[in-house]
């Protein structure tokens, strides 16, 4: 199993540590445009692999695709982020040419390729991808709800004073601030929902924490966050290198679904070796519903811009 990441910036090169120390693939490749950074971050990551007990080979290249060749996956982080008070959407002047190039070179060297887009607005930047290559839907995929989730559970963990391993919960919609859905009707500690522990007040104040999610980070790290993205992408890349069929919420091309269609946008998918398997329709009440129409929206709104 051959995996690139494009971008060996923060989050690039937290999935690529990730992946290997889960040890399901053969070789990683590290590429970015700055002369020597990716084979730099490769060398060191590979220095850690007799500490951390992992086989996976780690390379590095700058700019050239022919090292790429043959991968199963490729992922797309390469590309500015926010900084604090800016939203995703603001970066897509920089980031659509960037994911643009990329997303060709990705395909021309590995055209079985799925892909996984991470670059922000990431939703848009999954759309783009779909327009660039023309690959089946099935083979593209937008990072953001498995994140999004894991945030979600975090806040949940936290409100209910609860173990995070006892906790579920799943976010759909755009992966912007606004966008945002999390599920908080479905949202359970260990199989009993949480609304039987937690008041209609204190759901709400978790709903709006976890939507906020990366602009509380990007305010105190002064960029945005890459552990849980970097650990997010890693556990795609495992579902669909593991065939493990996992459901994840991924950004996906939407025909129909959720009565959208034409844009990308984060719903439960289950992913397998062939990437996107199956977009699973669950039920939502009619507010769900709603916010996820408005969420589309905006998406929509951003699409335009490219
Ligand atoms: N979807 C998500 O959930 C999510 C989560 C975190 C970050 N992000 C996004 O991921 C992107 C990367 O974030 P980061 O913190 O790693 O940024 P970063 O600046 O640390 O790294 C980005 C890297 O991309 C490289 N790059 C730029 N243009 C390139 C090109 N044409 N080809 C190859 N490499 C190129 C840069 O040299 C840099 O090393 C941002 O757009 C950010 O908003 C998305
Ligand atoms: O917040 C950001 O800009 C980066 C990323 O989308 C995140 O959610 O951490």
């Amino acid at each position: 199993m051959k995996v690139t990441v494009v971008g060996a910036g923060a989050v690039g090169a937290s999935c690529a540590e990730y992946i290997a120390i889960k040890d399901f693939a053969s070789e990683v490749v590290l590429l970015d445009i700055k002369e020597g950074y990716a084979e730099g971050k490769a060398m060191d990551l590979m220095q850690t692999a007799s500490l951390n007990g992992f086989d996976t080979k780690i390379t590095g290249s700058t700019s050239d695709y022919s090292k790429t060749a043959g991968s199963d996956i490729a992922v797309i982080t390469s590309g500015i982020p926010r900084k604090p008070g800016m939203t995703r959407e603001e970066l897509i002047g920089i980031n659509a040419g960037i994911v643009k190039s990329v997303a060709a070179s990705l395909v021309e060297h590995s055209p079985n390729v799925i892909l996984i887009v991470v670059s922000n607005p990431m939703d848009t930047m999954t759309y783009l991808a779909h327009k660039v290559t023309g690959l089946p839907k099935n083979r593209i995929i937008g990072m953001g709800g498995a994140l999004d989730s894991a945030r979600f559970k975090y806040r949940l963990a936290e409100a209910l004073e609860a173990p995070i391993s006892d906790v579920d919960g799943m976010v759909i919609g755009g992966h912007s601030d606004k966008g945002m859905v999390p599920l908080t009707r479905l949202a359970t500690r260990n199989s009993v929902p949480a609304s039987e522990f937690l008041s209609e007040e204190r759901l709400q104040q978790v709903l709006e924490d976890t939507k906020v999610g990366g602009a509380t980070l990007t305010k105190l790290l002064g960029t945005s966050a890459w552990y849980a993205p970097g650990a997010a992408v890693s556990g795609l890349v495992q579902a669909i290198a593991c065939d493990q069929k996992k459901i994840f919420p991924c950004s996906t091309l939407l025909d129909g679904e959720y009565g959208l269609s034409d844009l990308c946008i984060g719903v439960p998918v289950v992913l397998g070796r062939n990437g996107i398997e199956k977009i699973v329709e669950i039920n939502l009440s009619d507010a769900e519903k709603a916010h996820l129409e408005e969420s589309a929206a905006g998406v929509k709104k951003t699409n335009s811009l490219i």
